[in-house]
């Protein structure tokens, strides 16, 4: 068992407790931080939605859903009693200053020096006025964290009016703002490979680099939650958040050290060195999808306005072609891709570097392919080196291309902490450096704006694609006219 990080004790208190996000991910995070021992016994845990429960009510749908969500992870029974002796329940309208706010002031030690984590799974329009109430409550001390998941508005004039909101009661010190992605291993792993290994910084610049592709895959499709996707769609539920995450982390400078301030100071320069879309470049660098009934893992998986239930115009599917313009990447281009019910749940960063100026064989020996480096995020987690080298035998000066692989699953066998795990303890830490700042989530709506007024603009077109293909096929024409292919291996 690798050493845990020692956290202070703490009282989080989730709001939206009853939601898909709170029993699918954050109580379940919390168990699990709590059955590796490190969440420490004197910390609480209270889940506030409107419904009326008891604590044991809340405790045993808990319970339920984790079962359901981790069919393969049996509960442990003396571990579950000691976490469920930590959660309780409070019945309050979070949005509301009038609701039941001394029950959950009640429900919280009192002590002023302990850790405080207001965790918002709730509609992001009331974020304002939750986190108001929080401190009308009297419910802030200096130690008080608040957690807001994206999105962070729909726009960049809604993301300035929450986060004026919250700014309001809460200094920008205790505001995290997640991005589960950044909790990844993977994705903490870039950093790690980047500035932790002197041969890839020297190469990592338009001298060397060809191009990169940052793709985010999924097979589920809107599903349940197609009422909140379709007045989002594909831009603003992933690029405007994650792909932008990661596209700052393969391309900002070497931060000096990972201090919060000094990483997201990296991060918002490559946010505005990005190249705004504007009318005249969005047609031809942009492909809007939306999947339509087809076949995914031999399951028939329906369409999205079967889903949906009616006609709609939002992306399921966006591919763009993005330039950082600076001195690092002048004329590498960054295709980014995301879409939804896709061949398979995959998700990779590729750096693929220029080819070799000159060929020391002849077309005999075969193909002669750019060394790429691949980063896995999910699943299959690893990063794997593409590499040219002779095929061993007798046939000659023979070329074969092949992955010098570093495999998770191979090389690291125990078991390690989720995304939303990893950054519920970074909150407890006080750890903003995985969180956005908000310039930062600014910036990617400024730039994320632009492109959603020239789709407007130009009336873009929504290609219709097949569930379980890889998206429209605009989008392997978009790489296709500059001589170039999405990555889609296994
Ligand atoms: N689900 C996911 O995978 C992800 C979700 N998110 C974000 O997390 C947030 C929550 O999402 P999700 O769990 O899916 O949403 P759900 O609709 O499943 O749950 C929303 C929760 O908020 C509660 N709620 C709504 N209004 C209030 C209120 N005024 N006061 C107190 N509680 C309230 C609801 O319970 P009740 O009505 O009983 O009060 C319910 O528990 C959203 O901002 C979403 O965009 C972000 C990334 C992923
Ligand atoms: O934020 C979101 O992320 C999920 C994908 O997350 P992952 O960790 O499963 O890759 C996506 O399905 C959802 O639409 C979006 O809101």
């Amino acid at each position: 068992m690798a050493k845990l990080i020692p956290v202070d004790p703490f009282d989080c208190v989730v709001f939206g407790a009853t939601g898909d996000l709170a029993l699918r991910k954050l109580m379940p995070a919390l168990y699990h931080r709590w059955r590796d021992g490190q969440i420490p016994a004197s910390s609480r845990i209270v889940g506030a939605a409107r419904a009326a429960l008891s604590a044991d009510e809340y405790r045993a749908m808990a319970r339920e859903k984790y079962q359901a969500f981790f069919p393969d992870d049996p509960i442990d029974e003396k571990t579950w009693k000691g976490f469920a002796e930590r959660l309780a329940y409070c019945e309050l309208d979070a949005g509301d200053a009038g609701s039941n706010w001394a029950d959950l002031s009640a429900l919280l030690d009192p002590a002023s020096g302990k850790k405080r984590m207001f965790y918002f799974a709730l509609p992001p329009s009331i974020y304002g006025d939750v986190a108001a109430n929080i401190a009308r409550a009297g419910l802030k001390t200096p130690q008080t964290a608040v957690v807001l998941e994206k999105p962070i508005g729909f726009d960049l004039a809604s993301a300035r009016a929450i986060n004026d909101a919250v700014g309001r009661s809460f200094e920008e010190r205790q505001v995290f703002r997640i991005d589960h992605y950044l909790g990844k291993e993977t994705v903490q792993n870039l950093l790690i490979l980047r500035f932790a290994n002197a041969i890839f910084e020297p190469l990592w610049n338009a001298n060397v680099i060809d191009h990169v592709q940052i793709s985010v895959n999924e097979s589920i499709g809107a599903g349940g939650r197609a009422s909140y996707y379709d007045k989002s769609g594909a831009l603003r539920d992933m690029v405007q958040n994650h792909l932008m995450q990661l596209l700052c982390l393969v391309a900002m400078e070497p931060p000096l050290e990972l201090a919060a301030d000094v990483v997201r100071d990296e991060k918002i320069k490559v946010l505005r060195a990005l190249r705004p879309f504007t009318a005249a470049t969005v047609k031809e660098n942009s492909v809007r999808g939306q999947y339509r009934a087809g076949v995914i893992d031999g399951r028939p998986a329906p369409g999205y306005e079967e889903e949906l239930g009616r006609k709609s115009d939002t992306e399921t599917f966006v591919a763009l072609k993005a330039h950082i313009d600076n001195w690092r990447w002048a004329g590498v281009p960054f295709y980014l891709r995301t879409g939804k019910r896709m061949s398979a749940r995959r998700s990779d960063i590729v750096i693929q570097f220029k080819n070799v100026a000159h060929s020391i064989v002849g077309p005999e020996a075969g193909a002669l392919h750019p060394v790429r480096l691949v980063i896995r995020l999910q699943p299959d987690e690893g990063v794997k080196l593409m590499l040219m080298t002779k095929d061993p035998g007798p046939g000659g000066m023979r070329l074969k291309y092949v992955p010098l692989n570093l495999s998770y699953a191979e090389t690291f066998t125990r078991r390690y902490p989720d995304a939303y795990e990893r950054l519920l303890m970074a909150v407890v830490r006080g750890d903003l450096a995985l969180f956005m700042r908000r310039d930062e989530v600014e910036a990617a709506w400024a730039w994320v704006d632009d492109i959603l007024q020239a789709w407007s603009d130009e009336a873009v077109k929504l290609y219709p694609y097949t569930a379980g293909s890889d998206g429209p096929a605009q989008s392997a024409m978009l790489l296709d006219r500059d001589g170039r292919e999405w990555f889609d291996e296994t």
